[in-house]
């Protein structure tokens, strides 16, 4: 299928090629409408017009998200639950988590100095997985990271491929689902008394408008909306390393300035590079846009990537050019890497700020903080696996910490 053969250029392709912003087309035999660009964002995150109960294929519940969480809630319901990842993420506490997450690096280079090569990727599953579950209240014995780390990377490495690998990505969620929901119970039990302001405290105690406790599953449905992604940001640190091997003319700026370049470099990285290729809602209430009928129960899939690449927004779009983002006008549906719109009413990723957080603290561990090389690798992108990664899975030599 040629969505699946190109999931970052397509939507974008065929609406050039159509001269829409919009058009139709048949996914797993339902008729599904594409939209690209700032201007569908706007509507897509209207949710007088679209509803997510429903929208995500089975087969990315029973991997990447798992079933009974935010993504697929509405109206009151999702705000509230939504409230609560938000409260999670405080500045102070995701200095915190940036801070934890850079004395583990800092260890790990210490064994990766020993070693001949290092496949960043795969390394840095165990060095998130640490620090999330350390900052999120989940206790991991050292024994077990391993395994937690595989868990954790599968469900979102793997939900998109077909055959054993997606299977394998299934087993991984409901045998970390199992793990975590066990955790919640012994939270609630007093067995285990995580730190009042981490998520496993405050999700295995959050409680609904009719004051009821999310059953055991749900929980660790949630929390694991928490761990998982935190681990997916390996995809999004071996990107800026790329990045950083590519323009190492951006490496001394980097060391110098104050953190506005740093910031905008993060930013650049989000928007150039593909990770998230769409989303999927469901049409509310029939409504017609751009000529284009939207009738009720339709899904529809938002262009993420394509609208971070729009030429009409974004000069020289398939250029890596930090400095747009040094006087870039922050607005909530141009740049949409992980959703658009409002982060409380819609449904735009409650990470976010997490995510430019750590980025930060990665690019600065990785500029100012480790000396190493980039021996010979595949460093194209692969597009057609989901989500996109150099071939080589970016591999570093000669690890020193400086
Ligand atoms: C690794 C980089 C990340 C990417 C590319 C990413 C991307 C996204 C995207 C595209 C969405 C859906 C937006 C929509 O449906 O409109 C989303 C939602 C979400 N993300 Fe992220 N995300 C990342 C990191 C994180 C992190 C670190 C966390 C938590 C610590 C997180 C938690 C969530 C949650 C809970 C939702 C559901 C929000 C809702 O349905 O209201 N994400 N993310």
């Amino acid at each position: 299928m040629a969505l699946m053969r190109d999931p970052y250029e397509f939507i974008s392709r065929q609406c050039r090629s159509f001269g829409s912003e919009v058009f139709e087309m048949k996914l797993l035999l339902r008729r599904t409408l594409c939209m690209s660009g700032a201007e569908a964002a706007q509507v897509f995150y209207d949710p007088a017009r679209f509803k997510r109960a429903g929208a995500a294929p089975l087969r990315l519940q029973e991997s990447l998200l798992g079933v009974g969480g935010v993504q697929g809630l509405d109206g009151a319901e999702h705000t509230q639950r939504k409230q609560m990842f938000l409260a999670l993420m405080s500045s102070e506490r995701l200095q915190q988590l940036a801070a934890t997450m850079t004395d583990t690096l800092v260890a790990a280079a210490e064994r990766w100095s020993s070693m001949e090569q290092v496949v960043l990727y795969d390394q840095l599953h165990e060095v998130l997985t640490r620090s999330v579950c350390q900052w999120a209240g989940v206790p991991l014995r050292e024994q077990e990271v391993t395994k937690r780390a595989r868990q954790l990377s599968a469900m979102f490495d793997r939900a998109g491929a077909i055959g054993p690998p997606h299977w394998w990505s299934r087993h991984a969620r409901n045998q970390a689902e199992r793990w975590i929901a066990e955790i919640v119970e012994e939270i609630r039990a007093g067995k285990i008394d995580p730190p009042q302001e981490s998520a496993a405290r405050r999700i295995a105690f959050y409680q609904d408008s009719r004051g009821q406790r999310l059953n055991p599953k749900i929980a660790a449905v949630e929390l694991l909306n928490v761990l998982r992604p935190t681990v997916a940001l390996s995809v999004y640190i071996v990107f800026m390393v790329h990045a950083l091997h590519l323009h190492p003319e951006y490496r001394s700026r980097l060391r110098q300035q104050d953190g506005k370049f740093a910031q905008a470099f993060v930013q650049e990285v989000r928007r150039f590079y593909p990770f998230f290729p769409a989303v999927p809602a469901i049409v509310r209430e029939s409504f017609e846009w751009k000529g284009m009928p939207f009738e009720a129960g339709t899904r529809v899939l938002l262009d993420l990537h394509g609208t971070n690449h729009d030429p009409g927004v974004w000069k020289d779009p398939s250029r890596f050019v930090p400095d747009r983002f040094l006087d870039w006008q922050d607005d909530a549906y141009t740049f949409i890497p992980q959703g658009g719109g409002d982060h409380l009413r819609n449904h735009r990723c409650a990470g976010e700020w997490l995510s430019i957080a750590l980025l930060q603290a990665a690019l600065e561990f990785f500029v100012s903080k480790l000396s190493y090389a980039l021996p010979e690798q595949e460093l194209e992108i692969d597009r057609t696996r989901l989500p996109a990664l150099p071939r080589s899975r970016l591999v570093i030599s000669n690890v020193r910490l400086i």
